[in-house]
């Protein structure tokens, strides 16, 4: 899960220990009650993460989504049903209260592009849930944030992309720019705000494709 994690050269056993210590970390999930949020939640909690809490709107999923991620790990999973974009107080007192270690971001609307012919009508509220959860992972303990995003950002580059693909040419639907903009605006706050805490933690951001 973590870069140190991955990059260890101790032993299996070391690299055990050092794993089971984020276990007991607490994970924030956001839009974990959707399609890929459901599946992350469940393999955290086999993987033995015991601490995780979903906030979710429901906009296109529903609370059965948890009750079944629970029936599958036989595990309890904390649930907000909250609007990030329009409950910033609510999210502020989910965040006070369980001192998320990782945030993983995953609350966006997907196939924008079919029903919205611009950018523009959904920015705001994309831009609003990055903002909220940029604020909020300024927090102490909060050392990392992980943004779901999509292969649309790579635009007209050939197949099969790479992560060393340039992002943001020649995109051809809102839904790759609100997300192009969305890891921009992630990355700058990331550089930014991660910088500091690197000085007293160990800091990383992700992006999921
Ligand atoms: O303002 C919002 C919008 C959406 N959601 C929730 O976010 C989840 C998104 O999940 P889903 O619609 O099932 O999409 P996924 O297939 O899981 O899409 C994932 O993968 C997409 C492509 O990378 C990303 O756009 C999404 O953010 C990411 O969740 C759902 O539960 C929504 O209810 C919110 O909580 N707040």
């Amino acid at each position: 899960m973590t870069k140190e994690a991955e990059t260890s050269k101790d032993t299996t056993t070391t690299s055990t220990n050092k794993s089971d210590k984020y276990k007991t970390k607490t994970i924030l999930v956001a839009g974990g009650a959707g399609y890929i949020g459901t599946h992350i939640v469940v393999e955290l909690l086999q993987a033995g993460f015991s601490n995780v809490v979903v906030i979710d709107n429901l906009c296109n999923s529903s609370r059965e989504a948890i009750r079944r991620v629970e029936k599958i790990t036989n595990a309890n999973v904390t649930f907000y049903e909250v609007d990030i974009a329009k409950q910033p107080e609510a999210v502020n007192d989910i965040c006070t209260k369980h001192r998320f270690y990782c945030c993983i971001h995953l609350a966006g609307l997907k196939a924008v592009g079919e029903k919205c012919p611009t950018p523009i009508a959904i920015l705001p509220k994309q831009f609003a849930m990055h903002n909220e959860l940029a604020r909020v992972s300024q927090s102490e303990q909060m050392q990392q944030l992980h943004l779901s995003s999509t292969a649309c950002v790579y635009g007209n580059a050939p197949v099969p992309y790479t992560e060393k693909d340039p992002a943001g040419h020649g995109l051809n639907s809102p839904y790759g720019k609100t997300k192009y903009f969305s890891e921009e605006i992630i990355r700058d706050f990331g550089i930014f705000f991660f910088f500091k805490k690197k000085k007293r933690g160990n800091p990383f951001l992700f992006f999921i494709f």
